[in-house]
């Protein structure tokens, strides 16, 4: 029998744990997003309803100002990743069932010219910039320049990602997406494979004011296999994507999708699917952690972001029904306060509260994220891949 009838996903992007077993790998040693916000705040990282969840419980030492709950309201654990990369493909997908198993390529040197020069005689503009970069600071080298010269500025990170910014007003957001739609076939193998080409469009007259507009659009790679969404959809479920959910699965096995303008706007849209009748699964992804925080190395701006997070979860919690299940994640960590400006391998956070919930407790530690995915599938007595272990019967 179906437990639960709607289940509620949210992924805070970015917010990892502590340093995954295999951090090594990435040179992620020592990371640890939660625990290093909790220090750079001195006590003032205030999430109570996070907090009452188990957020803090979940951990071996408890996150500074966020006290372990002495009776959390449902349950709480950690999920380390299988998933070759550290990128939010690698993480939501392996969520979904589908982990990411051949490494993709990415280009600490830049693109190779052979690629680059496709794409420039596809668009008739130039290339410049070619290296892995903040998205941030190469607008301030190089955006004055393009909206000189018209180029493309090209860049990426220590992620599978080939990222084109350009300015709305001397690139249209339109032609930009046609160029990222030609440079999304070249990448899709086998010669080349590349987890995401991202749109990065931005505004502003100079360089000390340009600022970067939710017209991000990200081209992912096509999942090369089903998951959890398409098994679900199969079997008449209900599946509503909210953010960036919907390009991460290139809108495979997602009904409904919801585009984000920011954490705040991600949590609006939830609160309307709330209010919707239905049997199935929403999947939320908020992406400021990462995109305006993280990222940017910005402890005091994540944590006024996880606060005010912390704020909507509250709401949230008072309106979920009793045959609602409401998960909290994360897709990768990219602790504000670690050196360089890429993701880090980390543990994310499981927390799982359902107000029907009559016990409280451990989940342990997960082997791999789709353990979330499968639980869902067990839900909704639907066979999926069977890579993850469910934990529907632990939730009492
Ligand atoms: O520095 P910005 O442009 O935000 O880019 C970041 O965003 C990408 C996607 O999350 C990451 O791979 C990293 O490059
Ligand atoms: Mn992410
Ligand atoms: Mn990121």
């Amino acid at each position: 029998m179906t437990k639960y009838q709607r289940i509620f996903v949210i992924v805070m992007d970015s917010v990892g744990t502590g340093a995954a077993p295999d951090a090594d790998k990435f040179d992620d040693v020592g990371s640890d997003t939660l625990g290093h916000l909790g220090e750079a705040l001195k006590g003032e990282l205030k999430l109570p309803n996070l907090g009452k969840l188990g957020l803090s419980n979940l951990r071996d030492n408890p996150i500074k100002g966020v006290l372990n709950a002495e009776a959390p309201l449902g349950y709480y654990g950690k999920m380390a990743e299988i998933s070759a990369g550290k990128d939010s493909m690698d993480g939501h997908w392996e969520m979904m069932e589908l982990p990411v198993t051949k490494p993709l390529d990415y280009f600490p040197n830049g693109f190779p010219e052979e690629l680059l020069a496709k794409i420039e005689k596809f668009s008739g503009r130039k290339i410049i910039g070619n290296r892995p970069a903040s998205g941030t600071k190469i607008l301030e080298e190089l955006g004055e320049e393009q909206m000189k010269t018209g180029d493309l500025i090209v860049y990426t990170s220590g992620d599978s990602v080939l990222q084109i910014a350009a300015h709305e007003e001397i690139i249209p957001v339109k032609e930009l997406y046609r160029i990222c739609e030609y440079a999304r076939s070249l990448v899709n193998g086998p010669e080349y494979l590349i987890g995401r080409v991202i749109a990065r469009p931005y505004i502003g007259p100079d360089k000390d004011h340009f600022t970067r507009t939710a017209n991000r659009h990200d081209f992912s790679l096509e999942p090369d296999g089903k998951t959890v969404l398409d098994y679900l959809q199969e079997h008449q479920l209900h599946t509503v994507g909210i953010g960036k959910i919907n390009d991460i699965f290139s809108g495979q096995g997602i009904d409904e999708g919801y585009h984000n303008e920011s954490n705040m706007d991600g949590m609006d849209h939830l609160d309307h699917v709330l209010t919707e009748d239905f049997k199935g699964f929403c999947f939320v992804n908020l992406v400021d952690f990462d995109a305006m925080y993280g990222h940017r190395r910005n402890p005091t701006g994540y944590a006024k972001a996880l606060m005010e997070l912390d704020e909507r979860i509250g709401q949230v919690l008072a309106v979920l029904k009793d045959d609602d299940l409401l998960m909290i994640t994360a897709d990768h960590g990219n602790d504000p306060t670690f050196r360089g400006t890429d993701h880090t391998r980390e543990f994310v956070p499981l927390l799982a509260f359902s107000p029907s919930m009559k016990e409280t407790g451990s989940l342990g530690i997960r082997k791999t994220f789709a353990d979330l995915g499968a639980t869902i599938l067990d839900n909704f007595e639907v066979k999926g891949s069977d890579v993850g272990t469910s934990f529907l019967a632990d939730l009492k």
